[in-house]
């Protein structure tokens, strides 16, 4: 029996301008609630802005663009390039006392060319999935922390409840898409570990993470319109008709943040049922004291 009530609180969702969040948006903001969103997308935020305002009264909604995934982006380039460079200038240097040294011996010079070409693309490639990961779960975690620091009762804030936006791709193993499966365990663990913190309590903080199968509304349909975007065609293709209502997204994740102890929930939403995730605990022997 769902206890917490949501009337009158303001939910901040990151992502709002289109997709789940902005349908969660107008979820908690049919239910009385208010909503503050934020999206990298400045001109869709404003369209869904004066959508919602029409529909819930301007008071009860406001949007700010979030420029933090642009910050982010340039840093992780600038660092990347500062890197390569570095790493170019000493293998050059490498390559001149190298030749200078032994010079007759062209063969082994060649076969050293060679290992020094593949590390080079060894660590692009490294740098690159690096950038893919910190973006993906950059927003996540830099948005519960802030959001912790505000809410933190014993910092004189009035606490509050952080939901995760996982995916069925943070329970699962799917080979076609390893990058956005990995950030998506990612994200429950992040969440769940800090669900384990002892000062909760203390600081009126609840975490859960939420796990939506494929849904009809978001980025999984524009998958569809956009073939061969991610290489996972026909892992896609499976899902036709199988695709959960974006009601029924809404409508659990109104279930979650009711609950009246929400910390440490993982709710899976699928086509036909939500379940509560149980995980087990294992016993691994030394490990720091947990609650
Ligand atoms: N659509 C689906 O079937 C499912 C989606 N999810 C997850 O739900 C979340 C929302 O997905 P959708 O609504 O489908 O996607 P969407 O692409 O329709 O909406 C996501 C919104 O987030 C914004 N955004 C991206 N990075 C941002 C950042 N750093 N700061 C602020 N806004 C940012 C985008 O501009 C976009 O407007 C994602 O985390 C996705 O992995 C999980 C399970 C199923
Ligand atoms: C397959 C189960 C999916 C469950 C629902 C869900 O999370 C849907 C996601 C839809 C699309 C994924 C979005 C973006 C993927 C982006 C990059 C993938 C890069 C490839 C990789 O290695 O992961």
């Amino acid at each position: 029996m769902p206890s917490y009530e949501i009337r009158d609180k303001v939910f901040f969702i990151t992502g709002g301008a289109q997709g789940l969040g902005k349908e969660i948006a107008k979820g908690v903001l049919a239910r009385g609630s208010k909503v503050f969103f934020v999206d990298i997308l400045k001109d869709k935020g404003e369209e869904t802005l004066q959508e919602l305002a029409h529909i819930f009264g301007p008071k009860n909604v406001a949007f700010v663009q979030d420029h933090y995934h642009y910050i982010i982006i340039i840093i992780i380039i600038i660092t990347s390039i500062l890197l390569l460079i570095i790493i170019i200038i000493i293998i050059i240097i490498i390559i001149i006392i190298i030749i200078i040294i032994i010079i007759i011996i062209i063969i082994i010079i060649i076969i050293i060319i060679i290992i020094i070409i593949i590390i080079i693309i060894i660590i692009i490639i490294i740098i690159i999935i690096i950038i893919i990961n910190i973006m993906i779960i950059f927003a996540v975690i830099q948005g519960s922390q802030v959001a912790s620091l505000h809410m933190r009762k014993d910092k004189g804030g009035k606490g509050g409840r952080i939901i995760a936006m996982s995916s069925q791709a943070g329970l699962d193993y799917y080979y076609q898409m390893p990058v956005y499966n990995a950030c998506k365990h990612g994200i429950r663990v992040y969440s769940k570990a800090s669900s384990r913190n002892p000062a909760n309590e203390a600081m009126g903080l609840e975490f859960a993470s939420f796990h939506p199968d494929g849904s009809d509304a978001g980025i999984f349909p524009r998958m569809y319109e956009a073939p061969g975007l991610i290489g996972a065609d026909a892992l896609f293709e499976t899902y036709r008709g199988e695709l959960v209502p974006v009601e029924s997204v809404v409508e659990a994740f109104i279930d979650l943040v009711t609950l009246e102890k929400m910390n440490g929930a993982d709710l899976y939403v699928g086509k036909n049922k939500n379940t509560f995730i149980e995980f087990q605990k294992l016993e691994l022997g030394n490990s720091f004291p947990q609650k």
